[in-house]
């Protein structure tokens, strides 16, 4: 098995570099004998990793580490509303399906509870890759401008890694790496963008909550509903100033009404 997928990789490679993929080849089922994605996840990855990032971008795809590093936690993400799940994999999903049906049933079942406890009732399955992902330059393109969404952005990754930017509450660029078998949920209004890293691959399953909205609301975004939702749920200090207000004027109307009878 080892032999025959490292075999498969020289010669993915090899048919790479003389150019010979095509959209067919981007079918996994069909392909699934010689087709393997150029990289291994790494084994049994339990978590994932997040850590500052400088404003200087000079490679998206490279690490782009604080020095020394700056490492955020997952309970700082949680803060943030980003929420993560590490479930290996465990079907042989196909390279492309737009929406995506589970054939025999759904087999997955940590997938399934969690699609089920959140209501995540439609999902599709895209590979991002030069060879497997149409209008591939300016997609990358696209993924990277800084957006929000007026809907959670969910997304678990099948084979291949990748990075999510997200910024904290104080406008810090957080970078998260996922590789196959993290389920990302990023909340409805918080600033993101998406690259992949060197190894340009990455496999992965988009889920929503009904009808799929993947517009992105590019930065300045600031007066967008979702985002000032986005800030009364996760931003502590403006929610806590917000309401003061409200109850200091209730409580003038209050003393009014008093006066008033
Ligand atoms: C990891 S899926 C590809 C990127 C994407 O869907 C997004 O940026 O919204
Ligand atoms: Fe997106
Ligand atoms: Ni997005």
């Amino acid at each position: 098995m080892l032999l025959h997928s490292s075999f498969a990789q020289i010669l993915f490679v090899n048919n790479l570099a003389q150019g010979k993929y095509s959209d067919r080849q981007c079918n996994f089922e069909a392909a699934s004998t010689f087709f393997e994605p150029p990289i291994e996840s790494p084994p049994a990855m339990t978590s994932i990793e997040a850590w500052y990032m400088g404003n200087n971008v000079v490679d998206q795809t490279a690490e782009n580490r604080m020095d020394p590093n700056e490492p955020v936690t997952i309970s700082d993400l949680r803060d943030l509303g980003v929420i993560h799940w590490h479930l290996p994999p465990v079907e042989d999903y196909p390279a492309k399906a737009v929406p995506w049906e589970p054939k025999n049933g759904i087999q997955d079942k940590q997938l399934a509870a969690i699609r089920d406890s959140r209501g995540y009732n439609y999902a599709d399955i895209i590979t991002c890759s030069e060879e497997c992902l149409p209008d591939y330059h300016n997609k990358l393109k696209a993924f990277f401008e800084e957006h929000i969404h007026s809907d959670e952005e969910v997304r678990y990754i099948l084979k291949g890694s990748g990075y999510f930017d997200v910024r904290d509450l104080k406008d810090r660029w957080i970078r998260i790496r996922l590789s196959a078998g993290d389920l990302i949920v990023l909340p409805e209004g918080i600033y993101h963008r998406f690259t992949m890293d060197t190894k340009n691959f990455t496999h992965a399953m988009r889920l929503f909550k009904g009808v799929p909205v993947w517009t992105p609301i590019n930065r300045p975004a600031d007066t967008h509903p979702s985002r000032e939702r986005y800030l009364q749920r996760f931003q502590p200090e403006e929610r806590s100033s917000t309401w003061s207000i409200v109850s200091c004027f209730r409580g003038l109307a209050q003393g009014w009404q008093k006066l008033g009878n």
